[in-house]
């Protein structure tokens, strides 16, 4: 979609200033999309659980509908489209039945190109010792926590407590702590839903690893407008990075309304639901 110019976009806006989600437009708002794209093109980067599927209660299940591929396919035959996921690259690859678009999997640790092949950048490695040694012990520990689900990743792993009693939660949030203390200074952990995913402490994630794609896929034009829609917090790196650019892109937070009112982003639109998200993408292929 080729959005015209709007007349009464204001540029002058503060795009870095928090708001929360409550307050934001919905992204299938026509006027409000048109002020943000000006008549430029889209270049789109998606986030996977929460945006192209819907959060499901096991990580494998999350499978994505040959619907919403069907629109993906259509888009990337109009502009660039990326996924941005916290997954593996090879699991979203799987669960998504795409392989043919960029992936940065393991919160943009790793990034493929069925074009260029791998796309290096300054945290591609370094961290694969410490991770593999840190997922070793998480499965090991877990296993005493029923409910638990380890997910080992690429550039992390993820320790899932969805299906742990609430009064056994402590017991996961007490063993990442103790994991962290083992190896000071030299890990993080990310928030998820019901998910703990421990990092290598290397300042690196979507919002990097979007900025870097830009420049890469030679995305850094004027007449091209970088799109986010992403659901969770590791996404606000991007919104932000997005929203830092000199002239910022488009953030979409996925939301549900109910949870809307308290939650800060720096997105500057929102979308309720993954069926929104296929009606935006939709909107932005033709
Ligand atoms: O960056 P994303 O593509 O959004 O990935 C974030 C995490 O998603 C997955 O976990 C979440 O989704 C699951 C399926 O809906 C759900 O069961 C789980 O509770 C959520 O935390 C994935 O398993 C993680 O590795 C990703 O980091």
């Amino acid at each position: 979609m080729t959005v015209p110019a709007d007349e009464s976009a204001d540029h002058s806006a503060d795009h870095s200033a928090p708001a929360t989600a409550d307050t934001l437009p919905s992204a299938l708002d026509a006027p409000a999309v048109a002020r943000r794209l000006d008549g430029r093109r889209p270049a789109v980067f998606l986030d996977y659980d929460g945006v192209l599927t819907p959060i499901v209660p096991r990580p494998e299940d999350a499978v994505m509908t040959d619907g919403m591929r069907a629109i993906l396919r259509s888009l990337a035959g109009r502009c660039s489209v990326c996924i941005v996921s916290g997954r593996d690259r090879a699991v979203v690859e799987e669960l998504s039945g795409v392989d043919d678009l960029v992936i940065a999997g393991s919160h943009g640790f790793d990034i493929w190109d069925p074009q260029r092949g791998a796309i290096e950048h300054e945290a591609s490695r370094g961290w694969e010792d410490l991770v593999a040694e840190v997922t070793q012990r998480v499965q090991v520990a877990a296993a005493d926590i029923e409910g638990t689900q380890v997910e080992p990743k690429h550039a992390s792993v993820a320790l899932h407590d969805r299906h742990v009693a609430a009064d056994e939660r402590p017991r996961v949030a007490a063993l990442v702590d103790e994991v962290l203390a083992e190896h000071p200074g030299q890990l993080r952990v990310t928030p998820g839903k019901f998910v703990h995913e421990i990092q290598p402490k290397i300042d690196w994630n979507k919002g990097k690893a979007v900025d870097h794609l830009i420049g890469v896929l030679d995305l850094d034009h004027p007449d091209i407008v970088p799109i986010y829609l992403g659901d969770d917090i590791t996404d606000e790196d991007a919104f932000r990075a997005l929203a830092r650019r000199e002239t910022p892109g488009l953030g979409v937070l996925v939301i549900d309304p109910a949870d809307a009112a308290g939650r800060e982003t720096a997105a500057t639109a929102v979308l309720a639901t993954v069926d929104e998200v296929g009606r935006f993408l939709d909107g932005l292929a033709r």
